[in-house]
């Protein structure tokens, strides 16, 4: 499973850093134009550019296109040189500006960026401070300004790492550490929408473990628990990593096979059938499952396409369990796949 490693990647991250930068953006606006009509030509025209530049980045994120290099070719250079000329022009109320201007980084970018751009600033900036401010002061901006950009490296830290772990409690089945139902809609609507885009083909393989009840009734829950997650690592390992493999249900499972058209994905079923008939997950007793397969072909939304394929499955236990069910069946060559049967449902 993906981990989220920065918080770029999240969509809570983005929200944050486009209202951080219409915030800032709109702040910025009235001391541009005040320097613009009254005082200081050269702190209009940076102030005008740092604000458009922050709607600019509000719009990209609004876009889904924003990428954080863009701010750090462009607004890192700018606004550290800006700064460093606000200061020099007036004095220790430009310095004010630094420690927005660090926090921002970190939010606009990754840390790593974040701490190449604090670093930068530093380099152009405090020598400046150092050069306009006597010794007490500029102690006392250095210290403030580490201490400010420590703070927000720790915060987005641990955020990013709360993040992290929640989102993949949400979506973890605790038994099996397979996906849970939390990630199948989102998972299923985004293949759809890629095969329209990039006729890529999706098919989905629901699996039913065959009386499982006379499995807990048995030998009880506990081996019961030990076989889904047996039977969970063992999918695992039989997919491709580009495969989502979900425990939808009880004993139900889910494979959302990347890149594989229905035909293909009948026959790995299939071999996934015999593979699981001949596992000894229990002493003495086989453990056997009914699969159904189908495939995106006629699905307009992922509830029909799930409904195809339950139907498939549904078709496999009425047949007698222990088996394949698709629609395409008939197309492939029964004679090699004994346990295939050909379904009478339309996908
Ligand atoms: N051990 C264990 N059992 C579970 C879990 N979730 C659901 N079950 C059990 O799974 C069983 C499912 O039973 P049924 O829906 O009748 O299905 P089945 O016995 O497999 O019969 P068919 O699917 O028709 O072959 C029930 O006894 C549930 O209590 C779980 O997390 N652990």
């Amino acid at each position: 499973m993906k981990i989220i490693t920065s918080l770029h990647e999240t969509d809570f991250h983005l929200k944050s850093t486009f209202w951080l930068c219409i915030t800032a953006g709109t702040l910025v606006l009235p001391f541009a134009y005040y320097h613009l009509v009254y005082q200081d030509l050269g702190i209009g025209i940076g102030g005008l550019i740092t604000s458009l530049s922050l709607f600019l980045v509000a719009g990209l994120i609004y876009r889904k296109s924003y990428k954080t290099i863009y701010t750090f070719i462009w607004l890192t250079p700018f606004t550290t040189v800006f700064v460093a000329y606000l200061t020099n022009k007036i004095g220790i109320s430009g310095t004010y500006w630094c420690y927005s201007t660090v926090l921002l980084y970190y939010f606009m970018m990754s840390e790593r960026q974040a701490w190449l751009s604090n670093l930068l600033f530093i380099l152009v900036n405090f020598p400046v401070v150092w050069q306009l401010l006597e010794t007490t002061e500029a102690i006392r901006f250095t210290v403030t300004f580490l201490l400010v950009c420590i703070y927000s490296a720790i915060f987005l830290r641990v955020i990013t790492k709360q993040y992290s772990e929640l989102t993949h409690q949400a979506i973890t089945d605790k038994l099996t550490g397979l996906y849970n139902r939390t990630l199948l809609q989102d998972s299923l609507t985004h293949a759809i929408r890629k095969t329209k885009r990039t006729q890529t083909a999706f098919t989905l393989i629901v699996m039913d473990i065959d009386h499982f009840k006379k499995i807990n009734d048995e030998l009880g829950h506990d081996m019961g628990d030990q076989v889904l997650v047996q039977l969970g690592a063992f999918l695992k390992g039989f997919f491709r990593e580009s495969d989502k493999v979900f425990r939808i249900g009880g004993e139900e499972f889910l494979i959302l096979a990347y890149n594989t058209v229905e035909t293909d994905c009948v026959h790995q079923a299939e071999e996934l059938r015999r593979s699981i008939e001949s596992l000894s997950l229990i002493p003495d007793r086989q453990i056997t499952v009914s699969i159904g397969v189908a495939g995106l072909d006629s699905a307009e939304d992922w509830k029909q396409w799930m409904k195809a394929c339950d139907m498939q499955l549904y078709e496999a236990k009425k047949g007698g369990r222990n088996r394949v069910v698709a629609s395409s069946i008939d197309q492939l060559n029964k004679k090699s796949f004994p346990g295939l049967k050909v379904s009478s449902t339309p996908v």
